[in-house]
């Protein structure tokens, strides 16, 4: 099926007047095999897209996509390539991907002859709405981006649908950013049909046939808006095309210094402008698609921030030109806002989106597939165990937990290098003597396996953290490392307070640990032995370990990493192998604690799947599937009381309790009574969450009993979260029944699960700012 939008009529007048512009035809194909090419099309196509569109095409040239593509040398290749093909007029060159294969493609087209015919058929939304317009070709000359290039429009642009059904919902997210963006620049009245029908975040998380038509719409809408701006100022002369610069200032600079994607960046670009225009509409908007990262909220270089705005590649002459709004569809661009104003505006828009509560309300029943990223306790450890046996071990798994983002970047710091973006870069040379600073954030295990790898280094390490982290007990793993010859004192520095540790001389033979509070004592003791060094780990106290299963991961992975652990009674003897000669792989499943959600969502009418959950048992969240089947069969079977002892899975309490609310049976929650130490008091502060927003619960020393019968929210009750991440995901689960509720502080699942409430919208809520 074929599509003609009003660019493509528009175009009809176009071509008499602005011969020197040429408005692309745009159509739309429902899959790639009703694709209708015409017969002296040579086609390029991305061998990273699936086989069967691939194979829907005529003798395509496969080329990797990506950077190198975009280099002379690979562009003097592939017109070979065109040529064994086709070396005569009427030629038309097809480009089929993402960014890069338009820029290479278009590139070539417009060289080739002095111009042969071209199609974009791009396969991102990012592409879609923004890249395969305006007729910007790009090559790369070395390492600098984009610095070649033409001015060359396509002539038609093909929309195939089947490519944004399947296309992974982190770019549907990067894509709608540009869309966003497009819309707001120059399409006013479009933004009513941007809100309808669960607004944004709908567009976002639902399966494709929900939204197609609305999706197409927004689009096509969006396109003309860049068309209309392109006609007017093709070769960005004017200070018109500039307008598409929106939101653009701000996101170069963060995509250079913390890796985030283009569209979150554009995002973050976009709710800065609208702190320095004051658009809570757009803010509004914008939320739907930002996801919480680390990167972001821990970017508080002024300095280097401003550098980057300094550097915008829109100056004139050294100016800075910046793009604003008078309202929606009225962009200008201004000379009066300093990067430090951008400076203030980017911190407002982070202050913002944090502190927001979120309206969360279910709105539709609908069953999903989530992706989850890895246990962030198996990646903890394997990190340390990386940091302390570099070039031996291989990590399977990937997170974007925030506390394994912190981690990450002590370690890196620790070894003297760095984290730019995703990526590793060698940073100057640290200070030989003075002390190096790391700040650890806000977990648990982050902290305290920091503190041991800092006790095992020479030299002194100022470890910072957040306020409530510094409140946990860690008096037990500090006594022990101080016994094996440690200093470690308080400090309280112009950045924040922490702990400042000076490494022992020589290694201890032994380390003393009562570990009854937690586990992750014993855990950042036991870590230390993938350095080479074997000692004994003895318990203390009553000898028992708190979430014992956590401490059997630790050993697990010990295991795989070279360490021969053997248990006595009441220690353990660590000896490691002093060099794997083959890499171990530590492999960091699926995180079972943010799993644990839906599966007692389930018990409230959720219907949602986690795909490849955990195999190996040894993440002790994992049990929730059992504890939610034995409360289904208490309800089914009329049972008054169930207890479910959480001893060994402290961190399932809060969803638990949200879902035990809302079932028949009433449900004792026992033998847990250090969740009074997580990231808030997980028996206190529930109970005061839940008391907040009508609802009681009985709290215990050891645990909770959650009365008989389901319990309502009191709708728009506001749900404190207490800095606790698991919190916010039970403020989720309250509203499983209907009543809609204020979270607040609800980014702060980016701890375990920065995807949480996009997930959440994919089953079928809607969360929105306030
Ligand atoms: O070692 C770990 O990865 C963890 C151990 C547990 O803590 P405690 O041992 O302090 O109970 C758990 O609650 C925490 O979320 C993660």
């Amino acid at each position: 099926m074929e599509h003609t939008t009003e660019a493509s009529r528009r175009n009809e007048n176009a071509v008499m007047s602005r011969p020197d512009s040429k408005t692309s035809e745009i159509t739309r194909a429902r899959s790639f095999s009703a694709l209708e090419l015409p017969d002296d099309a040579i086609v390029v196509v991305d061998n990273a897209l699936p086989e069967a569109w691939i194979d829907a095409l005529p003798d395509p040239i496969v080329v990797e996509a990506g950077e190198s593509l975009k280099r002379l040398a690979s562009i003097e290749e592939l017109a070979g390539q065109v040529l064994e093909r086709r070396s005569t007029r009427p030629l038309t060159l097809v480009g089929v991907g993402g960014g890069s294969i338009g820029d290479a493609v278009g590139f070539l087209a417009s060289i080739l002859w002095r111009g042969v015919d071209l199609w974009h058929v791009p396969t991102t939304l990012l592409a879609m709405v923004d890249s395969a317009h305006g007729g910007k070709t790009a090559v790369n000359l070395g390492a600098a981006k984009n610095q070649l290039g033409t001015f060359y429009p396509a002539d038609r642009v093909v929309l195939v649908e089947e490519a944004l059904a399947t296309l992974p919902l982190e770019h549907r997210r990067d894509g709608l950013a540009e869309l966003v963006k497009g819309l707001w620049l120059g399409d006013a009245d479009a933004l009513e049909l941007l809100e309808a029908d669960g607004g944004v975040g709908e567009l976002a998380s639902a399966p494709f046939d929900d939204i197609r038509e609305r999706m197409m719409e927004l689009l096509e809408r969006a396109i003309d808006v860049k068309l209309d701006i392109v006609d007017q100022d093709l070769y960005e002369t004017k200070e018109i095309r500039t307008f598409l610069n929106f939101g653009h200032t701000v996101a170069h600079t963060l995509e250079l210094h913390t890796g985030i994607s283009h569209g979150q960046a554009v995002c973050w670009g976009m709710l800065s402008a609208s702190f320095l225009s004051d658009f809570p509409r757009l803010r509004r908007h914008v939320y739907e698609l930002l996801t919480p990262a680390q990167v972001i909220s821990a970017f508080e270089d002024r300095e280097r921030f401003c550098a980057g705005i300094k550097r915008d590649k829109k100056r004139i002459e050294g100016q800075l030109r910046s793009v604003l709004l008078d309202a929606p569809g009225e962009p200008y661009v201004t000379r009066e806002v300093s990067a430090d104003d951008w400076y203030e505006a980017f911190r407002e828009a982070v202050e913002w989106f944090e502190s927001t509560p979120a309206l969360v309300e279910r709105r539709v029943e609908r069953a999903a597939s989530l992706e989850i990223s890895a246990s962030k306790s198996e990646m903890n450890r394997a990190l340390v165990i990386e940091h302390l046996r570099p070039g031996q071990t291989r990590i399977d798994g990937y997170s974007t937990a925030d506390d394994v983002a912190w981690l990450r970047r002590c370690l890196a710091e620790l070894k003297g290098a760095e984290l730019k973006g995703a990526e590793l870069k060698e940073a100057e040379s640290q200070e030989a003597d003075g002390p190096t600073t790391i700040f650890a954030g806000e977990g648990g295990t982050t902290f305290r396996f920091l503190s041991a790898v800092c006790a095992a280094r020479p030299g002194e390490t100022v470890v910072l953290a957040a306020p409530r982290l510094l409140e946990r007990p860690h008096d037990a793993l500090f006594d022990a490392l101080r016994a094996a010859g440690a200093t470690i004192e308080p400090v309280e520095t112009d950045e924040g307070k922490g702990i400042r540790v000076r490494g022992w001389s020589t290694w201890p033979e032994r380390f003393e640990i009562s570990a009854e509070l937690s586990s992750q004592y014993a855990t950042a003791l036991a870590l230390l032995s993938t350095s080479g060094n074997g000692f004994e780990l003895a318990l203390s106290g009553d000898g028992s370990i708190a979430s014992r299963p956590y401490f059997d991961m630790t050993l697990d992975l010990l295991r795989t990493a070279g360490v021969d652990v053997t248990e006595g009674d009441g220690s353990f003897q660590f000896a490691p192998t002093p060099t794997l000669d083959e890499p171990a792989t530590l492999v960091a499943e699926t995180d079972a604690s943010s799993a644990a959600v839906w599966a007692f969502a389930r018990l409230v009418g959720v219907e949602a799947d986690v795909a490849r959950s955990p195999q190996s048992g040894r993440q002790p969240d994992a049990r929730a599937a059992d504890i939610a089947a034995k409360l289904a069969k208490a309800h089914e079977e009329g049972v008054d009381s169930v207890d479910v002892d959480l001893a060994e899975a402290p961190d399932l309490a809060p969803v638990l309790t949200a879902v035990a609310t809302q079932i028949d049976p009433q449900v004792n929650i026992v033998g847990a009574a250090h969740l009074r130490h997580k990231e808030s008091d997980r028996i206190g502060d529930l109970a005061q969450a839940l008391a907040d927003v009508g609802i009681e619960i009985e709290p215990r020393d050891d645990g909770m009993t959650i009365p008989a019968g389901g319990q309502t929210p009191r709708a728009r009750g506001l749900w404190p979260t207490y800095g606790d991440h698991r919190l916010a995901m039970a403020g989720l689960l309250m509203t499983a029944g209907g009543t809609p509720l204020l979270i607040e502080n609800p980014m702060v699942v980016a701890k375990s699960y920065p995807t949480f409430w996009h997930d959440a919208r994919r089953v079928g809520w809607v969360v929105g700012a306030l």
